[in-house]
């Protein structure tokens, strides 16, 4: 569904120096990248600031045009074939609105069926789906410029769906969201997701998102592909640990000479002791602690995404 092959951006920026003198720079966005997303996939595209992301997804959806490389989404090239890919994809950017400002949540909804010319049943189906999926009744008459971020955002991924497309673009779709907001928007696309029609990439820096949503992982850092795959595989590569953390009801010197088990750190005077875990079972190591007694509490820790995505992009 989509085919990226070899893609660049380069930006030229002129900037000032003294009175007269500019001086050029060339700034490489998207250096190389190389993708090549299937039919039904959602893929989680990441990575840090200034990375390349939202250049990669401008040019992906027509916006933007490449200084070389190759890349077909829905079997068209995006920029000549701008038109005829605004039907086939569905775009949000979170920073920016496709909806009418002035108008009702509902008018925009009837302005963009007219704009795609979809068939009146296809579109009251989708928008009903959305409406009870996404609760939009009680703000449809409500200008979207009085909406808050979180209503508005409802309205801008059901706008993006109303003309079924086949791909769609997310550029933070839940930048801002409060917690229960971001619980249903995920849920929302998690089912959008589960229908298998429609083919995802979603750009987010709350990796939340990622493990909720995605089961490939598209990592990209100074312009380049720097890990495509599972989130077990990217664990796997750093040797990512499970961590033990018991808590003694007095400091005691603990004896857990084990292959596999190393402390990682010791805190409250000693009575808070944490262990990492290299291929160990946690409860051969709890049952080795609590054999001497004085064991208060203990929590096992699975690694975490951030912990695996901060390291690949420290490196
Ligand atoms: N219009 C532009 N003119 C000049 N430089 C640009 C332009 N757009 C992006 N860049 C530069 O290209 C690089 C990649 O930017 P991009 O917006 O694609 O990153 P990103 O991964 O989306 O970052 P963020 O997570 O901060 O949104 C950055 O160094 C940025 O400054």
């Amino acid at each position: 569904m989509i085919e990226v092959r070899d893609l660049r951006k380069e930006f030229t920026i002129k900037r000032k120096i003294g009175r007269v003198r500019r001086e050029t720079r060339t700034v490489s966005a998207v250096d190389g990248v190389e993708l090549s997303i299937a039919r039904g996939e959602m893929v989680g595209y990441i990575g840090p600031n200034g990375a390349g992301k939202s250049t990669t997804l401008k040019m992906m959806t027509g916006i933007l045009t490449p200084t070389s490389g190759h890349i077909r989404v829905c079997g068209l090239e995006p920029v000549p074939r701008r038109r005829r890919l605004a039907r086939r994809i569905g775009v949000v950017f979170g920073q920016r609105s496709q909806l009418w400002w002035d108008l009702p949540l509902r008018e925009s909804f009837r302005l963009l069926g007219a704009v795609y010319t979809v068939p009146r049943g296809e579109h009251e189906a989708r928008l009903k789906r959305c409406r009870a999926m996404l609760e939009l009744d009680e703000f449809m008459d409500t200008p979207v410029r009085q909406l808050s971020l979180g209503q508005r955002m409802r309205g801008e991924i059901t706008a993006a769906l109303l003309h079924g497309p086949d791909v769609l673009f997310l550029d933070e779709p839940t930048i801002g969201l409060d917690v229960v907001s971001k619980q249903s928007l995920r849920a929302f696309l998690a089912d959008v997701g589960a229908g298998g029609e429609v083919t995802t990439v979603l750009t987010t820096h709350d990796l939340a998102d990622i493990e909720h949503l995605c089961r490939r992982l598209i990592v990209i850092d100074r312009g380049r592909v720097v890990h495509d795959g599972t989130l077990e595989a990217l664990h796997t590569r750093y040797g990512s640990r499970r961590r033990v953390v018991v808590d003694l009801d007095e400091a005691r010197e603990l004896d857990v000479r084990m292959p596999g088990v190393a402390v990682e750190g010791v805190e409250a005077d000693g009575r808070r002791v944490t262990f990492a875990l290299d291929g160990v079972p946690a409860g051969e190591l709890i049952a080795r602690i609590a054999r001497d007694g004085g064991l208060r509490d203990v929590s096992v820790r699975e690694p975490t995404i951030e912990e695996v995505v901060a390291r690949l992009y420290r490196e």
